[in-house]
């Protein structure tokens, strides 16, 4: 790995009446700071859950100056990702599953200013869709189903990390490789050790009573494999 783990809180399992306090939690100093903060977009159509969407992370921009990393779990990202990217979104990952044309798509996340997140469910293999991966800055392995916080880490995904992490390696692509779903202080250590990168943890960070301490210890954890 070229560089030090990152860990991006989801604040899907925050507090959404105060979601700028929450943001703040972990945007102290030094080890306690988060990376990024991952922000869970969902429709009730591709995944059966709503949460929020553009006006909201408008709102979240103005509160913080952490890197938003949006994860669209929505039909249609060809039309409505580019929203996110205009308006500031760090990255803006959607799910291969629902594109129409991911490679245009992340083309224009790229002109909007955005990097481009290609997302992958539990079921999908990587291998169809290598040619597009070239394309995007980040690889998000999901390793739940998508659709809710909280759930058990599938183990079976770690296969997937490794293959990833071999593509990305031999074919000296420049791309994040991310992992979402189930990630604690009982998990990181295998996904860490399987190749990724940065980590999303959304219920061991403000499932925590320090949420700012709960990213330095995963973040610890992760350094140590
Ligand atoms: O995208 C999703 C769920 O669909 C995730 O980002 C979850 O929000 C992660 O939550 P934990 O599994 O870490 O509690
Ligand atoms: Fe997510």
């Amino acid at each position: 790995m070229s560089h030090r783990s990152l860990i991006a809180p989801s604040i899907l399992s925050a507090d959404f009446a105060r979601l700028g306090e929450e943001i703040n939690a972990v945007a102290g100093e030094g080890e306690t700071r988060a990376d990024w903060v991952h922000v869970d977009v969902m429709d009730a159509h591709f995944v059966p859950n709503l949460t929020l969407g553009l006006p909201v992370v408008k709102s979240l921009l103005k509160a913080t100056d952490l890197p938003l990393d949006c994860h669209l779990m929505i039909e249609d990202p060809d039309h409505w990702a580019i929203g996110y990217a205009e308006a500031g979104a760090y990255n803006v990952t959607v799910h291969v599953e629902a594109a129409s044309d991911p490679v245009m798509l992340a083309k224009n996340l790229h002109a909007a200013g955005a990097k481009a997140g290609l997302s992958v469910k539990p079921g999908t293999p990587l291998e169809d869709h290598l040619e597009t991966l070239k394309h995007y800055d980040t690889l998000l392995v999901m390793s739940v189903e998508p659709g809710f916080g909280g759930q058990s880490f599938i183990p079976d995904v770690l296969d997937k990390v490794r293959t990833a992490r071999r593509l990305v390696d031999t074919g000296h692509l420049n791309v994040i490789v991310e992992i979402d779903g189930g990630i604690n202080a009982d998990t990181i250590e295998q996904a860490a050790e399987a190749g990724v990168d940065c980590f999303v943890a959304g219920s061991a960070v403000y499932g925590a009573e320090d949420p700012g301490k709960a990213v330095a210890a995963l973040r610890a954890q992760a350094a140590a494999r």
